[in-house]
């Protein structure tokens, strides 16, 4: 069956969402994936043949609740998704690597970017559902695998506020040099994505960019269970 992934990322304004992304650091895709498509990536938790590890975020201090790296290959949809959104993504963190006075820059396909990682020691996938019941929550961090980092990754969320769960709200926060850090949160509904920078952002000063650093986490669950998907796009170590 074709999953009709290109349709759906032709459909958005990526000059919005790049500039979305450019002064905010996130930037939403609403209705990204389908309700029932949601509900198939939630049930694959149970799982255990999908998945190279599991996570207790308790145990390391991460926060409250777990999470799970899928194997290669990947759930089709999260494979099509990783792909197809790369090239969308690309243009604008090349942008950002050059206001950011970064030397790297990326490749026009994943697979060339992903063999850059695997030549580099990256091999093990990222992409990863994520679970929380009543309680849990996860700590503000940043997604680095190694020496290897592409600038942006992709959140799904795969249950609806109100109603599968309450609180768990998907934040952010933003470090700017010798400022108090600005607090972000980010109104996800079932189905949607949010495309989030992983590290830095460039930012426009009066005399050239500079970075600014960005992390993300969920605030408590209060009740009911949330489950998520996330899309880095360079593998680990
Ligand atoms: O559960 C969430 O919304 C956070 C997911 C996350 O940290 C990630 O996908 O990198
Ligand atoms: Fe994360």
């Amino acid at each position: 069956m074709s999953l009709d992934i290109s349709a759906r990322l032709s459909a958005i304004d990526w000059q919005q969402t790049g500039d979305e992304l450019g002064a905010e650091g996130h930037a939403l895709l609403p209705g990204l994936i389908t309700t029932s498509e949601c509900a198939q990536l939630a049930a694959m938790y149970g799982n255990e043949s999908l998945f190279r590890s599991r996570v207790v975020m308790a145990r390391h201090g991460f926060g409250q609740g777990e999470y799970q790296y899928f194997h290669y290959p990947l759930p089709d949809l999260i494979a099509q998704l990783r792909e197809a959104l790369y090239p969308r993504l690309v243009t604008i963190a090349n942008h950002w690597h050059a206001l950011m006075g970064l030397d790297t820059r990326f490749p026009a396909t994943h697979q060339a970017f992903i063999e850059r990682c695997h030549a580099a020691g990256q091999q093990r996938p990222t992409p990863l559902l994520l679970r929380y019941g009543p309680g849990d929550y996860n700590c503000l961090h940043q997604d680095l695998y190694g020496d290897e980092v592409f600038p942006l990754q992709v959140v799904l969320l795969l249950s609806e506020p109100g109603r599968d769960f309450d609180g768990g709200e998907f934040v952010m926060t933003e470090q700017r040099p010798r400022m108090q850090s600005r607090p972000m949160v980010l109104p996800l509904r079932q189905g949607d994505a949010a495309v989030i920078a992983v590290h830095h952002r460039p930012v426009q000063g009066t005399r050239g960019s500079y970075r600014v650093n960005l992390r993300h986490g969920v605030s408590r669950i209060r009740s009911g269970s949330r489950f998520t998907a996330g899309i880095v796009f360079h593998d680990a170590t």
